[in-house]
């Protein structure tokens, strides 16, 4: 569906937004509920990517399609490896199936699973023999996707004598596997993570008869109001929940990156409050995204918004995400207007001072890209292609702009 978003400026007094929970939390609580089923979560994200993964934890089919959810391939392909006695087939988008899954495959073989490659290797769809583990120390590369990891801490705990992962390279994403960490020490399991050696005991069960775990909200979701924020006047307010500044989402390192684009952060109870409190001072913005590749598409497309340049880097991993994100913020932001180089890991954006009129942005099937563009309509007409991407991790994204002004059609 193309939605047209109409030059907008936003209402004078803001509603209070509030964004479903993280999906990142999300996924690894409910992929910990089924090896603890006395788990209680509160504050589930409604997003497609947690929706499949509550529903391939439930099913007892023996075909199980992830579609396009990253977090939940990852996941489940630990899990059903443990399962014994169970035999599946998971598969996705044709998107996943060239997303690599080879380093998490191969730790988990070497662990004692038994997975095979349907089609290409290296990449899903998978076959799955569910077996008991035997063995509880394997090696694995950390420089592609640090959801290879998650996965294996996430089933950690109950394998028999638990696990000891050794990191090999540069560890990418590091706040998600601190994260998994953080969610399994909640729960009661001891880990450590000492130079690249991670380990983690095993737990049977859960110490208290019933655990309640609240998912904050979703920071990458959020990245967008920032980005909202950051291009209109002067003095616009915002307020967001559920949000807090312990948060174990490295994403919330908006709050310090925005402060350049003269965002200022205030910490509330449970929400945050977002003020536009002065122009950018800067011309130029740098940024090292390695522990928050997220965020990357959003932050180009506000200091193209704002006329800045930027040197993004640290974005080795977009080129394996939704779709390749660099190829994919290059060809968009020609399109209106601006210059833009990309590396393998990098992309430089070059100040410009107009911004093309009317012009229509395509997605790639990444909620990102929908999400990261749409905020341009406070500067110019634009139209956003498959717009309904967004339910990947935002179901209520554009009825939340309509509601702060947005002027939005099919
Ligand atoms: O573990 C997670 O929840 C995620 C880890 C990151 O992936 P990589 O480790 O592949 O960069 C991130 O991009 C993704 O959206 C969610
Ligand atoms: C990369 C993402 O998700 P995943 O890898 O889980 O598909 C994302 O949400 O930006």
């Amino acid at each position: 569906m193309l939605f047209t978003l109409h030059k907008s400026t936003l209402l004078e007094t803001l509603p209070n937004i509030v964004i479903t929970g993280s999906k990142s939390e999300s996924n690894r609580l409910l992929l910990l509920q089924a090896l603890y089923p006395e788990l209680k979560i509160e504050n589930v994200s409604n997003s497609d990517d947690s929706e499949v993964m509550q529903k391939a934890l439930a099913s007892t089919s023996n075909l199980i399609d992830v579609s396009h959810a990253g977090t939940a391939m990852r996941f489940l392909t630990a899990f059903f490896a443990t399962q014994e006695g169970r035999e599946i087939v998971i598969t996705g988008s044709t998107r996943m199936k060239e997303r690599p899954i080879q380093v998490l495959v191969e730790a988990l073989n070497a662990l004692g699973a038994d997975i095979s490659y349907l089609e290409n290797e290296g990449c899903p769809p998978l076959q799955i023999k569910g077996k008991s583990l035997t063995n509880d120390k394997v090696t694995l590369k950390a420089n592609v996707s640090s959801q290879y990891i998650s996965a294996l801490l996430l089933i950690a705990p109950k394998l028999k004598n638990g696990l000891e992962l050794t990191l090999e390279g540069e560890i990418t994403s590091v706040p998600y596997i601190n994260m998994t960490l953080n969610l399994l020490n909640q729960i009661g399991v001891k880990t450590t993570f000492e130079n690249n050696i991670i380990t983690v005991h095993p737990l049977e069960k859960l110490n208290q008869q019933q655990q309640v775990l609240t998912v904050e909200s979703d920071w990458s979701s959020v990245s967008y109001f920032y980005s909202i924020v950051a291009l209109s006047p002067v003095g616009t307010k915002i307020n967001l929940s559920y949000y807090k500044k312990d948060s174990l989402q490295g994403d919330s390192v908006l709050a310090s990156i925005y402060t350049d684009f003269g965002v200022i952060t205030t910490f509330n109870e449970n929400s945050i409050t977002l003020l536009k409190a002065t122009e950018s001072q800067l011309r130029s913005i740098d940024c090292q995204l390695q522990n928050a590749p997220d965020i990357a598409q959003t932050i180009a497309v506000t200091c193209f918004g704002l006329g800045l340049s930027c040197h993004l880097t640290g974005l080795h991993t977009l080129k394996i995400k939704e779709t390749d994100r660099l190829v994919a913020l290059k060809t968009e932001l020609e399109k209106l207007g601006a210059r833009v180089d990309i590396t393998n890991e990098a992309l430089q954006l070059y100040a410009s001072a107009q911004i093309k009129d009317s012009v229509s942005i395509a997605t790639y099937h990444d909620h990102r890209m929908a999400m990261a563009f749409a905020p341009l309509a406070l500067k110019t007409n634009l139209h956003i292609e498959d717009a309904m991407v967004v339910s990947k991790s935002y179901p209520a994204f554009w009825d939340d702009l309509k509601s702060i002004g947005f002027k939005i059609s099919e």
